[in-house]
């Protein structure tokens, strides 16, 4: 008897050894009139289906142009990414990315619409499913009372849940998110990293998270790259998987977060590996 045949993404759900997403030695480069500026050097991670897999390190060790490179809009220069076996070679529907900034939802589109446009644009999904999926998806997030709502009405936060929603609803290999709640004050952040944990809980989703914050990535993460200052280069990574706001005070939680600042801030003043 012959065994079925899979797609890459069915074999990558079926096996769990198997990368979803795989970055080989990229080094990625900006060539601008004046100079250039080498923003990663030589990274390489895999991402493996239902990982919260989080980018750490900071400001400018390129860890937006990781995730720019992983949605196909700057190829490296060096080095290869692979989607399901397939090396990445433009933006695609199977990559949906949000971002930290309140301003990319379309001003002149209700929430309904928002959420909905990815998918009207798109041939993913059978159009008769789309208002269901739409309704479905505002419903996870907690805003079917604002599907008629224009964003220019909503608060921060609210605008961000709507474009997790509209990435999500696109059910994509990977759900890009970088610094989605950088922007948001720490109780409204709180409260949107626990929304995050319990929509992943819900359907276990592949996350690529990009963050500069240490306790961040420990919350949001169940693998962490920690990259070094600029350009980008792999200092470890690590397992964080089981940690999340239950862990904050324990020691588990404490020895990653001292390991991590040691990494980042080792030898810079007001840096101590004692203080921990
Ligand atoms: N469009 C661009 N043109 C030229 N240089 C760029 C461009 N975008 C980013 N860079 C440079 O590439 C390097 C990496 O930038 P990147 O934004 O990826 O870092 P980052 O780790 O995401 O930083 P941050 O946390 O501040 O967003 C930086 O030196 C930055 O100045």
């Amino acid at each position: 008897m012959t065994a079925p045949s899979l797609t890459p993404a069915a074999a990558a759900v079926a096996s769990p050894a198997v990368p979803v997403l795989t970055a080989d030695d990229v080094s990625l480069q900006y060539t601008t009139r004046e100079r250039m500026v080498t923003a990663t050097w030589r990274v390489s991670f895999k991402v493996y289906p239902g990982d919260r897999f989080v980018l750490l390190g900071p400001s400018g060790c390129g860890k937006s142009s990781l995730l720019k490179s992983v949605a196909g809009f700057l190829p490296p220069v060096e080095g290869r990414i692979r989607l399901n076996g397939r090396d990445i070679k433009g933006p695609g529907p199977d990559r949906m990315m949000v971002f930290q900034e309140f301003d990319q939802l379309l001003p002149w589109k209700s929430v309904f619409e928002n959420v909905a446009y990815p998918m009207r644009v798109n041939s993913r999904f059978p159009r008769a499913e789309i208002e269901e999926r739409v309704r479905g998806y505002l419903d996870k997030i907690g805003l079917t009372r604002f599907a008629d709502a224009h964003p220019h009405t909503l608060s921060g936060g609210m605008k961000q849940r709507v474009a997790i929603a509209r990435a999500m609803a696109m059910e994509p290999e990977v759900l890009l998110m970088d610094e989605p709640f950088a922007a948001l004050d720490a109780l409204t952040r709180r409260t949107m990293q626990a929304e995050l944990l319990r929509l992943w809980e819900d359907t276990r989703f592949t996350i690529l998270f990009v963050t500069h914050s240490i306790e961040e990535a420990l919350i949001v993460g169940t693998r962490i790259l920690v990259l070094s200052p600029h350009p980008g280069q792999v200092r470890a990574e690590l397992d964080a998987t089981g940690l999340g706001f239950d862990s904050v005070a324990t020691p588990r939680f404490a020895e990653l977060q001292a390991r991590i600042e040691d990494m980042l801030f080792a030898g810079r003043p007001g840096h101590t590996a004692e203080a921990h």
